[in-house]
């Protein structure tokens, strides 16, 4: 992806005599807007809220806006390169797509649409353990491209060792352990609308195909729905883990394991000490807990107990380039999108989802360049303004 920016900005630019007719949009504003209006009030709601009065949602945004750039000058970025190297694969640039389950209410090629563009533009997809459609046909679909699988531990030790298996056998190349989200959080949108998918079927795609959940069964899920979707919700998080329990996981897969959801340091220290091979902060789009800390406002603590020891990723308010910077400049080595590429998939279904990819990676690379750099790797904490921020935590 050499200068991606350029080359995107001249073709958006080259239509100016000849424009298209079926145009997308460019700010995610606009995206959300677009959204709101092809989907039902449940649907929408369900991916565009969050947890009780959406204050960690809003923090998520003021962290970003709160943090301030300073471009260097005269530094020659004529030639800019975004790759970067993530548990031993290089990847084009620093973004990957967030896990999302249930797509299937989104767009009717749910996740399919989302991870064809990800493959297309060469972006690592994170497969959600909700997902519509079965780990399996997303690979398929992705043929030989870069993806990761997400797993909801299950209460059923079986059926998250079979999902380990699963991964494995068609070539997912890491697990992404979310840990934030052993239950449902309480999330007034939903629960005003009535609207929970799984309890209409849907984002199981996982679960009804997995031989060891439907070993559970007395009948087959294509027999007796009520009664499968019952087992899941009984199955479907434990609350009862413990920090020793995550030698299951890496006692049943061989692939590294990240997880996902870590926002206190002393978690960051826990996740060390068990050997884990990356974590991700994050605090799940402000859909978990509310009223936590923007992630990245949480993130130059934890990157401090970490040491590059492992890679550490963030998520929760990525919404353009300059954001991607400052989670790069605050110690982050990857961040993933979520929301953006489902008002993508709403509107447009794979087309919007890589554009919304394609214009998010267009701007952090003129983003990158004005701001005086020429590699992803080279950005840190001197690119901020260092004034009213609590510079003990940047190191
Ligand atoms: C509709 C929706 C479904 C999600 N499903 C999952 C999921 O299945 N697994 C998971 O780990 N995170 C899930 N997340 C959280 C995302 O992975 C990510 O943490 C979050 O969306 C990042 O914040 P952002 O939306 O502000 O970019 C979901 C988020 C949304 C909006
Ligand atoms: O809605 C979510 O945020 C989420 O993570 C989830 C949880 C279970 C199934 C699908 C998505």
């Amino acid at each position: 992806m050499k200068n991606i920016g350029n080359k995107v900005q001249y073709q958006i630019y080259s239509t100016m005599t000849n424009p298209d007719p079926n145009r997308l949009p460019i700010s995610y504003e606009e995206w959300e807007k677009q959204a709101r209006e092809v989907l039902e009030d449940g649907p929408f709601y369900y991916v565009a809220g969050g947890a009780g009065g959406e204050r960690t949602m809003r923090a998520n945004v003021a962290a970003f806006e709160q943090r301030k750039l300073i471009p260097r000058m005269l530094r020659n970025v004529e030639e800019r390169d975004l790759s970067v190297e993530l548990l031993g694969y290089t990847f084009p640039s620093p973004i990957l797509q967030a896990p999302i389950g249930v797509q299937s209410i989104i767009h009717p090629e749910g996740e399919l649409a989302s991870a064809k563009a990800s493959a297309e533009m060469g972006i690592p997809y994170i497969a959600s353990s909700a997902s519509s459609v079965p780990m399996e046909k997303i690979a398929e679909a992705m043929e030989d491209a870069a993806r990761w699988f997400q797993l909801y531990w299950s209460k059923d030790p079986d059926v998250t060792a079979s999902f380990l298996r699963r991964a494995e056998a068609s070539g997912y190349s890491a697990i992404v352990v979310t840990l934030d989200t052993p239950m449902m959080a309480w999330r007034e949108d939903d629960l005003k609308n009535v609207y929970l998918p799984f309890l209409i079927g849907e984002g199981v795609g996982n679960y009804f195909t997995d031989p060891a959940f439907n070993a559970k069964l007395e009948k087959s899920p294509k027999e007796d729905p009520t009664a499968a979707i019952m087992y899941w919700t009984q199955i479907f998080g434990n609350p009862g883990l413990t920090w020793d329990d995550i030698s299951f996981i890496q006692e049943h897969t061989n692939l590294p394991v990240l997880l996902k959801g870590i926002m206190h340091p002393d978690d960051a220290k826990l996740a060390l000490e068990y050997g884990v091979n990356g974590i991700i902060v994050s605090n799940h789009g402000g859909r978990q807990v509310d009223g936590t800390q923007g992630a990245l406002d949480a993130l130059p603590k934890v990157c401090n107990v970490i040491q590059d020891r492992i890679p550490v990723l963030m998520d929760s308010g990525i919404r353009r380039g300059s954001d991607v910077i400052k989670a790069l400049a605050l110690g982050a080595k990857g961040v993933l999108v979520g929301r953006p590429c489902m008002y993508g998939l709403a509107v447009a279904g794979q087309r919007g989802v890589m554009e919304v990819l394609r214009n998010i990676v267009a701007d952090l690379d003129i983003t990158l360049g004005l701001s005086g750099y020429r590699t992803v790797r080279d950005i840190d904490h001197s690119v901020l303004d260092q004034t009213n921020v609590e510079v003990e935590q940047i190191k």
